[in-house]
């Protein structure tokens, strides 16, 4: 381990204790580093979204973690084993080091406050010392930092579009500069162009802040262009893991390999998987997405 590195997942399982047993993961050991994006694919089904839970220890019964280990290495220096922390201390570190957007998050705003209201109850809870001036200038701030803009801190949530709202949740996931965010199917339910805005976003955001992302998505043509690297499971297990680049020109998995030709746009003309710090664009313009 080195100090690049921000979680260590050690032979990571989770079992469904129904009858039948579901393995939904199975032995996933990972290291994820500072600052990168790393994709999570795999068919639907495969434990994504039970590893991501997992990690956060959200998962409920009949979910039971088997074996594993998770361990956070904090910026402080300090090593966090998840699985020792009570639940008390890991709702807090959930908010404070490693928040979470999910898929429909958009939807769990609450429609009778302000989303401004929101942005400052997170504030409120989670950093006492703070005045209600610096609160208002950094709900404002985050408004503006996710393209949603400070005037609207007084709109409801209907009052916004989908990716509006979106854009607010990945502001409130941003709210205490987590060094790490995890990602299930945020933009899914978004139009292609605004969940291109969105993640080219993120992507420049991390880069800003210097947090990790856990991205989840079975669109592997997206991850290809977003991700730093990205890690194929499949049935439970972790299949294969290596830079977007190598998955994408001579991935060793001959499941990899189905996979990326099941996505048609994948399957033509190779060799012209471009990438720069404009990943999302450069990679767009080279044909790889669909
Ligand atoms: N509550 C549950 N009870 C029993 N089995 C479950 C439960 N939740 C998930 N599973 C099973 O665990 C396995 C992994 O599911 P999971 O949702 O983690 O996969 P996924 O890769 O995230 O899929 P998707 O992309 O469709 O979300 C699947 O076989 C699923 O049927």
């Amino acid at each position: 381990m080195t100090n690049d590195d921000l979680l260590t997942v050690s032979s990571f399982s989770v079992t469904y204790d129904v009858e039948p047993p579901v393995e939904a993961v199975r032995d996933v050991s990972l290291t994820l580093r500072r600052g990168e994006i790393l994709g999570l694919a795999g068919e639907s089904g495969c434990g994504k979204t039970t590893l991501a839970y997992g990690l956060q220890r959200l998962l409920k019964p009949p979910a039971v973690i088997t074996g594993g280990t998770a361990v956070f290495h904090d910026e402080s220096g300090e090593d966090i084993d998840l699985g020792l922390l009570g639940e008390e201390e890991m709702r807090a570190f959930r908010w404070d080091k490693a928040s979470m957007v999910f898929q429909g998050a958009m939807n769990a705003l609450n429609p009778v406050t302000s989303i401004g209201r929101q942005l400052d109850d997170v504030f409120t809870t989670h950093r006492r010392g703070m005045s209600r001036a610096e609160r208002r200038e950094e709900a404002g701030k985050l408004l503006d930092i996710v393209g949603v803009g400070r005037d609207r801190l007084k709109s409801y949530p209907h009052e916004l579009s989908g990716g509006m709202r979106q854009r607010v949740m990945i502001a409130m996931a941003l709210a205490l500069k987590p060094q790490l965010m995890i990602m299930d199917e945020p933009t899914t339910a978004l139009d292609v162009l605004v969940q291109r805005e969105i993640l080219q976003q993120i992507s420049e955001l991390r880069t800003e802040f210097g947090f990790s992302v856990i991205f989840i998505t079975h669109d592997l043509p997206l991850l290809l262009e977003i991700s730093d690297r990205i890690a194929v499971m499949r049935a439970g297990r972790l299949v294969e893991i290596d830079t977007a680049e190598r998955i994408y020109r001579q991935a060793k998995d001959p499941y990899t390999r189905k996979l990326l030709a099941s996505f048609p746009s994948l399957t033509g003309e190779r060799g012209d998987f471009v990438r720069g710090t404009g990943a999302a664009t450069s990679a767009t313009q080279a044909g790889v997405t669909a």
